[in-house]
């Protein structure tokens, strides 16, 4: 007999597992970090926390526009930054505390390694269980989860230099706000910390290697959004680093275009790697795609008998909705083998919260038009609807894409205010098969409200 039910990796989105199906069951969480994981403690929550910071800090500069006089009289880091953590600091630590001593579950905060089929080690690596550190203990489970998430990919060049850098999960702790720092990446990270920083002050370079930043977006709002990147902080396009140095506290960098950067601070966001290595998985029998995902099939199933994955380490895409949906259905699938649940892995949303806003569904246009669509393509501006003239909004657009023969709407990015939230309503139409048409037609929309700006697209398609 296993020494419990159910044992799961990671307390991200693994954590929700525990529903009141295992109420009469011994449960076994992991946890090697900080408990909570990612989205909770180093990612989503604390980032869009300081995003909102530097959008009251760009507000105040933008406000003379209309006719309201402010200065920004000063940022105060340490209290930005302990506002964060001074509010999620103790989530994590009373999550952490109901699982080490609330009903059905032991927790081991410690590092998980498989050491047979649905037999794990751990080694306690850290105080505040009931374990002490250093202890390995060996554990069973009927069924195990595998929910371990992802971490920063460092590229070699900085790796092997030696310098100091910070990753996501350190540069939000800083002690003091650097004056200048050099962002490598121009993904989602990038684009998020540049505005952050930039925002608050801060004199950011940004290193892209590509010709634009946030390449999964569609090529006519990624550049759009470029361009508008390019206008508040150093962006460097087609750029790679290929050396660097101290530099008295600092950080020196060689690129292969341009002159050297000095920078106080590192940051690298070059992309995250999924946590499937070094954790046995060969002994497990749970086999790994060439890209370090864990493969799992629709249902969460990896190809171990009992074992599962979800989220980060086995998703086609890291996001924290889809990582929450796939532990959903896995928590179903857990406690009803005959009756298994499936992922949902189309239009799977997501938003970029830099400045401006960015969201995305669906297809691309460029995607839409190679996979033999024949497409309308509706770009509409915030500044010609009326709340977006209020705002004297000169930047922001919808742009949709949808099928000719059928109405139906194909993909959607916005870049503009409130982005992530104008979108829901694409996201909707999307998801239940509405046509463009019926959703503009068939619903009345508040006047003269910014989400106007979507009806105009849609009307538009
Ligand atoms: C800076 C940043 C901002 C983000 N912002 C957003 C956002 O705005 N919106 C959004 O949708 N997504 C966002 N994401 C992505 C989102 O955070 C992830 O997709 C999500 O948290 C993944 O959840 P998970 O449960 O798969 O993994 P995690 O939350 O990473 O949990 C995995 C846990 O497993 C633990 N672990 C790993 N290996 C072991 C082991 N061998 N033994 C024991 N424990 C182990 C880890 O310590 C970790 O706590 C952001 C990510 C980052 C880095
Ligand atoms: N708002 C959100 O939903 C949100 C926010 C942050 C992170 N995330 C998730 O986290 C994931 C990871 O984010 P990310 O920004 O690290 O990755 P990313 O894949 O979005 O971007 C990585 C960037 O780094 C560049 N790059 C890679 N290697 C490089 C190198 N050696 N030198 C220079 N540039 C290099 C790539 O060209 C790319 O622009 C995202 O894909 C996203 O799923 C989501």
């Amino acid at each position: 007999m296993a020494d419990y039910d159910l044992i799961i990796i990671g307390t991200g989105s693994g954590n929700s597992l525990v529903t009141e199906d295992f109420a009469d069951k011994k449960v076994a969480v992991i946890e090697r970090g900080i408990f909570g994981g990612t989205c909770l403690n180093v990612g989503c929550i604390p980032t869009k926390m300081f995003v909102y910071a530097a959008e009251v800090a760009t507000t105040i500069r933008d406000a003379a526009r209309f006719g309201v006089d402010a200065t920004l009289d000063g940022v105060r880091w340490p209290d930005i930054r302990d506002r964060v953590f001074g509010r999620i600091d103790p989530i994590s630590d009373s999550g952490r505390d109901y699982r080490v001593s609330g009903p059905h579950t032991t927790a081991y905060l410690g590092q998980a390694t498989f050491v047979g089929e649905r037999e794990v080690e751990v080694e306690i690596t850290r105080p505040g269980g009931a374990h002490a550190v250093g202890q390995k203990h060996r554990i069973t489970g009927d069924q195990v989860v595998i929910a371990t998430g992802s971490r920063a990919t460092i590229p070699e060049v900085i790796e092997s230099s030696g310098v100091p850098y910070e990753t996501s999960d350190t540069v939000m702790r800083l002690p003091d706000l650097p004056r200048s720092m050099a962002i490598i990446g121009g993904g989602v990270i990038g684009a998020e910390f540049a505005h952050v920083f930039s925002a608050l002050g801060v004199q950011v370079t940004q290193v892209q290697r590509g010709d634009r930043l946030l390449h999964r977006l569609d090529a006519e709002v990624g550049t759009l959004f470029t361009q508008q990147a390019q206008q508040q902080w150093d962006l460097r396009l087609n750029t790679q680093v290929v050396g660097a140095s101290r530099s008295g506290t600092g950080v020196r960098l060689e690129l292969s275009e341009g002159s050297p950067l000095e920078v106080d601070v590192l940051l690298i966001a070059t992309g995250r790697a999924p946590n499937s290595d070094g954790m046995g998985l060969e002994v497990a029998g749970v086999q790994v795609r060439p890209d370090g995902r864990v493969q799992v099939d629709e249902h969460g199933r990896t190809t171990a008998g009992g074992v599962w994955a979800l989220g980060d380490v086995s998703a086609p895409v890291q996001l924290k909705h889809l990582a929450n949906h796939e532990a959903r259905v896995v928590a179903h699938n857990l406690v009803h083998p005959d009756d298994l649940r499936s992922f949902a892995h189309t239009n799977v949303p997501a938003a970029v919260f830099s400045h401006p806003q960015v969201a995305m569904v669906g297809l691309t246009e460029e995607a839409a038009r190679e996979a033999g669509h024949d497409i309308t393509v509706k770009l509409q501006r915030y500044g010609d609807t009326a709340y977006g003239w209020a705002m004297e909004d000169t930047t922001g657009v919808v742009k949709l894409i949808g099928d000719a023969s059928t109405g139906l709407i194909l993909g959607a990015h916005f870049m503009g205010p409130h982005a992530s939230t104008l979108i829901q309503t694409v996201i909707h139409a999307m998801s239940f098969g509405q046509t463009a048409e019926d959703v503009a037609r068939d619903q009345f929309w508040i006047h003269p409200a910014l989400a106007e700006v979507v009806e105009n697209a849609l009307l538009g398609l």
